[in-house]
């Protein structure tokens, strides 16, 4: 039988990513594996699990070198990449926000700039807005910004809401909710259909009886 490869992100997610599948039966030895190894092999289910960056998840599925990914919402709808979104995982939830220093009236700046991780999101944001911004990109740490006065705002993923208390920050606005979801090749979903939809119904399973 032929294998099923399925893109995890490495970091947060990719712990309960492996649990959910381990739950569904796809067995493996998931606390030693995670470490360093990229690729962990399941004989019994002919599963192949790849580990890479999150931002990385739906470009190995688009381009069919993986058939099935874990990816924030966030990151697709950044990313826009061209596979299917097939289950919401109902973990990972945290939210888009805008979030700016306490005394900065967000409203009344014009051509503010705006720090993020996730610039179409921002973009796309403001153009709705019909403001006029300038987005600065960045890859990590975006609550600095708006301190040292690289930007006015930020962008950015608020799950508990720590990181931007503790850096003085409030959230102006709030852009949309995120969490996991399973996405899938849109090739794969033909040709390798009856595995794929058995995956899905497990994974599905496993996702309603937890209420995760
Ligand atoms: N604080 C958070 N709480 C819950 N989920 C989060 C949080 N931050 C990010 N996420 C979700 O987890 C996904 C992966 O985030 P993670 O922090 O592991 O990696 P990353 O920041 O995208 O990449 P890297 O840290 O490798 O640059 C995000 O795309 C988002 O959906
Ligand atoms: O509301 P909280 O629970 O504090 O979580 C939010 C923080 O988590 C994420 O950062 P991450 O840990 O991924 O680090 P990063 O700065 O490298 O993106 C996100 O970008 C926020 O900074």
């Amino acid at each position: 039988m032929e294998y099923i490869t399925i893109a995890l992100p490495k970091g947060r997610m990719a712990e309960i990513s492996l649990n959910i599948f381990e739950k569904a039966g796809f067995s493996h030895n998931t606390v030693a594996d995670i470490s360093r190894r990229l690729v962990i092999t399941d004989e019994n289910s002919r599963l192949k699990f790849i580990l890479v960056k999150p931002f990385d998840v739906p470009t190995y599925v688009e381009h069919g070198a993986a058939d099935l990914g874990v990816s924030g919402k966030d990151i697709l709808l950044e990313q826009k990449r061209d596979c299917y979104e097939i289950l919401d995982l109902k973990f990972g939830k945290c939210k888009m926000v805008v979030a700016g220093l306490m005394d900065i009236k967000d409203n009344f700046l014009s051509n503010k700039r705006v720090a993020t991780k996730f610039p179409r999101i921002a973009e796309s944001h403001y153009k709705q807005k019909g403001e006029n911004v300038e987005i600065i990109k960045l890859n990590g740490s975006v609550e600095l910004a708006p301190i040292v006065g690289l930007s006015e705002v930020i962008v950015d993923i608020v799950e508990t809401g720590r990181t931007l208390k503790e850096n003085g920050l409030i959230i102006h606005d709030e852009i949309f909710q995120s969490s996991a979801r399973l996405i899938v090749n849109k090739a794969s979903i033909k040709t390798k259909s009856d595995r794929i939809k058995e995956i899905i119904y497990d994974i599905k399973k496993i996702i309603d009886k937890d209420n995760i």
